[in-house]
């Protein structure tokens, strides 16, 4: 069963003004997430992202629809209710929102304090908490003598206090350098491979999904455009919004204007060969080329692995008599997808 179902959600609000329309920030959402999995959300500003985090925490109700969490349906649960779905989610921020009065331990024991844990439990669970994130050397420090990536780290063992099953970060790491990012996001997985917690991860940069993220949906106008597994969509996007996002981490095809550089620089036939894991391998390819006695120089491209799992899109200049390259580039194209430039 799905720890977290929408089903044709939607979300609007008042208009801003009058005479202006109501503005829809969510337009018929429906998706599933399973326990365990890493679930990318990513859009542009203003595609919906933090509204859509702030109706499955239910910060605020949704317009229609049905969301259940955990198997129970939140958009008609009263708020009595609704205070223990929150305490099964656990969340993080941008800014990290720590209290910068308290210690990163009274950070970490708050959430705790407002469950009602007894002050032996809230010791251990603090301490152990300390240990996970790396900070048992920081529990007197107050936030302002933390690095963000440090701040971070608080704000992650804070959100997981109370043992939530599902975490939800929101631009997380939007405020982080990228080694610290990478850093936040090493604790990420390692909270949702040791602790089994749910994650969503909301994000406007394709490269905390792909370091991160089991399964991703692609936002725009409220609407999710493209969802599906992480390999999927970096390795075949469909969208023209999602084909911009896998962009920006995966080079791809060359551009008009990095053909005519290509061109220039280098002679022969220009082909295109896209691999996807499960394909023959680039050493059968090459291996074919070489065979048939012509030359070869790898000019733009590259290949990317998604969880342990290889694709990629490999330009090459070919040089040989024209009836032995087409012979070839047929013989390559049973095993492979291969387009030439004209
Ligand atoms: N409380 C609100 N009242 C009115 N309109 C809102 C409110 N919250 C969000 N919106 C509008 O809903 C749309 C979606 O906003 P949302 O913040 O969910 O997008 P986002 O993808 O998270 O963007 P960002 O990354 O910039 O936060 C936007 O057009 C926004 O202006």
């Amino acid at each position: 069963m799905a720890l977290v179902a929408l089903r044709n959600v939607t979300k609007t609000y008042p208009a801003p003004e009058k005479g202006a329309p109501p503005v829809v920030a969510i337009d018929g959402v429906s998706l599933e997430i399973e326990p365990g999995d890493v679930y990318g959300i990513i859009g542009y500003s203003g595609a919906g992202k933090s509204t859509l985090v702030r109706l499955v925490n239910a910060l605020e109700p949704a317009t229609s629809g049905s969301i259940e969490v955990d198997g129970r349906e939140i958009t008609t649960m009263p708020e009595r209710e609704l205070r223990g779905i929150r305490l099964g989610i656990g969340m993080i921020f941008q800014q990290f929102n720590l209290f910068n009065s308290k210690t990163v331990w009274a950070n970490i024991a708050y959430p705790l304090q407002v469950a009602g844990a007894s002050k032996s439990e809230i010791s251990a669970r603090v301490a152990e908490l300390l240990e996970f994130v790396g900070l048992a050397g920081k529990a007197k420090n107050y936030p302002d003598q933390l690095s963000g990536g440090q701040k971070q780290r608080v704000g992650i063992a804070r959100a997981l206090a109370t043992s939530p099953r599902l975490l939800l970060a929101d631009e997380a790491t939007s405020a982080l350098d990228p080694e610290t990012t990478q850093e936040v996001l090493e604790l990420l997985k390692r909270v949702n491979r040791e602790f089994g917690v749910t994650i969503i991860v909301i994000t406007h940069e394709m490269d905390v999904i792909q370091s991160i993220a089991t399964k991703v949906a692609v936002m725009d106008g409220g609407r999710v455009i493209e969802h599906g597994d992480v390999f999927d969509v970096f390795s075949n996007p469909q969208n023209p919004s999602s084909q911009r996002f896998v962009g920006t981490v995966v080079k791809g095809t060359p551009s008009p204007a990095e053909l005519a550089v290509l061109r220039e620089r280098h002679e022969g036939r220009i082909v295109t060969i896209s691999f996807r894991d499960g394909d023959a391998s680039q050493a059968a390819v090459f291996v074919a080329l070489a065979t048939a006695g012509i030359e070869f120089e790898l000019v733009y491209g590259g290949i990317n692995d998604i969880q342990g799992r290889a694709f990629g899109h490999l330009t090459l200049a070919i040089r040989g008599a024209d009836a032995a390259v087409d012979a070839v580039l047929a013989e390559i194209s049973s095993r492979v997808d291969v387009t030439e430039v004209p």
